[in-house]
């Protein structure tokens, strides 16, 4: 998976612009408030489809009306043009020019790192759950889509149940018992490797403390039913469905204890970067392709260890795009970052194509309309 190029037209701060990147690292560097964190962000949504923003009118440069990213993407042996439109309260998405949806574009494409990761430790279970199923949709569409009807579906029952509507209600529990029990089945597989694969990288990150993952679950695919008879009256009382995976965690646990509890800030940052390594090999595993490696602000990891580790990773993946307030070392090609704009630099080391065959030898920046 290597990104050739990518243009981006009214997102946020950045400049309208196409950059081209090369095979390796590429460091991206400047002040706070430059737009390091949205070009990344660019990088990501072109690739997966996928933001956390509330609202997509925040990716619109402020003023504008409509945004466009488009990524030049080599996946397995051919050049693909991924196309996002966004307009209010709408998203576009073409691969080659035709329409896609989210779950046909490259699912396996990129992996961002950020400092705010330390969230999957100590926040709340909906941020690891969104963590899972964003991995887990990605790596099976069908996954992907059981989990659209099946919250669909809570929120039809918790609808029926706040009206009272007690005779609708084994409907809803035969199709909730269904699909949730069929999520469970794929998170209770998927957790088990991923468990072995954040294991190791918390080790190999130095960690004196074993990391265990788990799945803290509300109730099981073999008594969902006679749970929700269990729990009738108090959902009725609060008119919501408090069993099932929309409610279920990932567990965490560092040595004996639960991480969100009793973590370290330092050892939830190593927990977190666990399970971000944990989740690129996963998608490697799944696609045969290394995924696209983005990490934010390199540069605030002050611990020796993860900064190293960090490094590393970035140095050892077909390629990487690392941003900081300082330069990420060992770039093929760093980039200066100021106001939305990124300068190629002059002084980088001998830029590697990011075409497989090694072909096209291009300059780093081209403005777009201007
Ligand atoms: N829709 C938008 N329109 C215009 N500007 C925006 C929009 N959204 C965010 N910005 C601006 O983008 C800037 C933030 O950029 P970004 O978070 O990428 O900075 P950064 O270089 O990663 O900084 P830091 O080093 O502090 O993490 C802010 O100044 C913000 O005001």
């Amino acid at each position: 998976m290597l990104l050739q190029t990518l243009t981006t037209l009214n997102y946020r701060n950045l400049a309208p612009a196409t950059l081209h990147f090369p095979a390796g690292v590429s460091a991206v560097w400047g002040p706070n408030g430059a737009g390091k964190t949205n070009l990344l962000e660019a990088v990501y949504l072109a690739l997966t489809g996928l933001s956390d923003v509330t609202r997509l009118e925040q990716l619109i440069l402020q003023g504008e009306r409509e945004a466009y990213v488009r990524a030049d993407l080599w996946q397995g042996g051919s050049l693909s043009v991924l196309e996002v439109g966004l307009g209010r309260g709408r998203r576009t998405l073409k691969a080659d020019g035709v329409r896609v949806r989210g779950q046909e574009l490259p699912r396996g494409s990129a992996v961002w790192i950020r400092p705010e990761d330390s969230e999957l430790v100590y926040g709340a279970p909906s941020v690891r759950r969104a963590y899972l199923d964003e991995l887990l949709s990605r790596i099976s569409a069908r996954y992907g889509q059981q989990l659209s009807r099946y919250e669909r579906t809570v929120a039809q029952r918790n609808a029926a149940l706040k009206a009272g509507e007690d005779w609708a209600m084994p409907i809803w529990e035969e199709t909730l018992a269904k699909l949730g029990s069929e999520i469970m089945d794929v998170r209770r597989r998927a957790v088990i490797r991923l468990a072995e694969l954040a294991f190791e990288a918390n080790a190999a990150l130095g960690s004196s403390k074993p990391l265990k993952l788990g799945l803290s679950e509300t109730t099981t695919p073999e008594t969902f039913r006679a749970d929700f008879t269990r729990r009738a009256a108090e959902e009725r009382a609060r008119g919501s469905t408090v069993i099932g995976p929309h409610r279920d965690d990932l567990s965490l646990t560092l040595g004996d204890f639960p991480a969100g509890e009793y973590a370290s800030r330092g050892e939830a940052r190593t927990i977190a970067l666990s399970l971000r390594k944990a989740e690129f090999e996963l998608l490697h595993e799944r696609f045969g392709e290394m995924p696209l490696l983005l990490i934010d602000d390199f540069s605030a990891e002050l611990d020796p260890s993860r900064r190293a580790f960090l490094l590393s990773l970035a140095a050892s993946v077909p390629q990487a795009i690392v941003t900081g307030t300082e330069k990420a070392p060992g770039a093929a090609l760093s980039f200066r970052a100021e106001s939305g704009i990124f300068a190629p630099e002059q002084n980088s080391a001998p830029e590697q194509s990011s075409t497989p065959e090694q072909a096209t030898k291009h300059t780093a920046l081209e403005q777009v309309g201007g």
